[in-house]
């Protein structure tokens, strides 16, 4: 377990947020059901987060990961260390990010292409995992490129299977905070993994039954979304807000952590090649419409990413300014 001293723990605390005027339904979509077509599109639009059930992912692989992700955050720190810091992949405890974030936090971050090297026992079980979960993302995101019309209906997904794309992984530990418990009293959380959005196209979440992750909505309040270790929970990244000129919605998210309660997460962030040009869809686009973003390529936009802070505007430096 990890521990600091206590006037350290300050820099994990935020304020507590005005709650919701009213609580949305995060959207749920049935993959089974022919109509989800429908449903993922609007998801996509109005919160750019939902969960999905009936997705296929066996159960098997979901349980044997996280188990040996609680074996590995269980040894002693010196084994765990043996694998940092990431550089950019490894472990990570308690900074997130090269730019000075921290988090209540441990973590693996991993390449996610096969036959990558991964700490032993995990080879076999992320690979069969994150294989899996690459299916699911492409089917849905074959279902969003049909429901928009557009063609090939691959246009999407032949970024994550190509051989070259830049995909990665992360398994997350929120470690208890006995700290914390004192400082529980004027309402303060303890941020897990501040706000931000993901760069990506999407990604691909699965937690255990703790809760912690919150979504930003539209009046700028934080809506905490219920825990479901049997579904995944799908955001959309900023390079798809851009393919779909705007139409789809990177959501800004965070994690606070529980301070009694460990939870345990995984996410397969899908990402394209890093030569690919990231811009509006041509299909996409009606009548005059303008392009919001400049083109950029994967590359450049990781590079940007990656300077800059958590809870940056990161797409801030592509926008365009459109004359009105
Ligand atoms: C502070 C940072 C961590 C991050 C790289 C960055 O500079 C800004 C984006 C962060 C993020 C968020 C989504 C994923 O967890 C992640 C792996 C990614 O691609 O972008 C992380 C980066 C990281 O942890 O290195
Ligand atoms: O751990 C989680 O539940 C979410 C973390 C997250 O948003 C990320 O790693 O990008
Ligand atoms: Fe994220």
């Amino acid at each position: 377990m990890v521990t600091v001293s206590k006037p350290l723990i300050e820099q994990f605390l935020v304020k507590p947020n005005t709650s919701p005027l009213v609580i949305p339904d995060i959207p749920l979509i049935d993959l089974s059901k022919p109509e989800s077509k429908q449903h993922l599109v609007k998801a996509c639009q109005d919160f750019g987060f939902f969960k999905v059930v009936n997705h296929g992912v066996p159960l098997k692989f979901i349980n044997k990961l996280e188990s040996e992700a609680v074996n590995f955050f269980n040894s002693p720190l010196a084994t765990k260390e043996k694998f940092g810091p990431p550089d950019p992949f490894g472990y990570g405890n308690k900074c997130i990010g090269r730019n000075g974030d921290v988090g209540w936090v441990e973590y693996l971050l991993l390449n996610a292409k096969p036959e990558s090297d991964y700490p032993e026992n995990f080879q076999g079980i992320v690979n069969d995992y994150v294989t899996s979960v690459k299916t699911m993302a492409c089917e849905i995101l074959e279902l969003l490129a049909d429901e928009l019309k557009l063609q090939p209906r691959n246009v999407f997904s032949k970024l994550l299977k190509d051989e070259q794309s830049d995909s990665v992984f992360r398994v997350n530990h929120y470690p208890p905070c006995p700290e914390f418990q004192e400082n529980e009293r004027n309402g303060s959380k303890l941020v897990g993994f501040g706000e931000h959005t993901d760069p990506q196209i999407i990604s691909v979440l699965r937690s255990n039954n703790t809760s912690g992750l919150e979504i930003s909505l539209r009046d700028g309040s934080w809506m905490s979304v219920p825990p479901d270790s049997e579904s995944f929970f799908i955001n959309v990244g900023d390079s798809l807000q851009v393919m779909t000129n705007g139409r789809f919605k990177s959501v800004k998210h965070r994690v606070v952590a529980n301070g009694t309660k460990s939870r345990v997460s995984m996410i397969y962030f899908g990402g394209p090649p890093l030569s690919e040009k990231i811009a509006p869809l041509p299909s996409l686009m009606q009548g005059e419409e303008d392009s919001l973003y400049k083109e950029f390529t994967w590359f450049e936009y990781k590079k940007s990413a990656f300077n800059s802070r958590l809870s940056d505007n990161r797409l801030g430096l592509f926008e365009k300014i459109i004359a009105s």
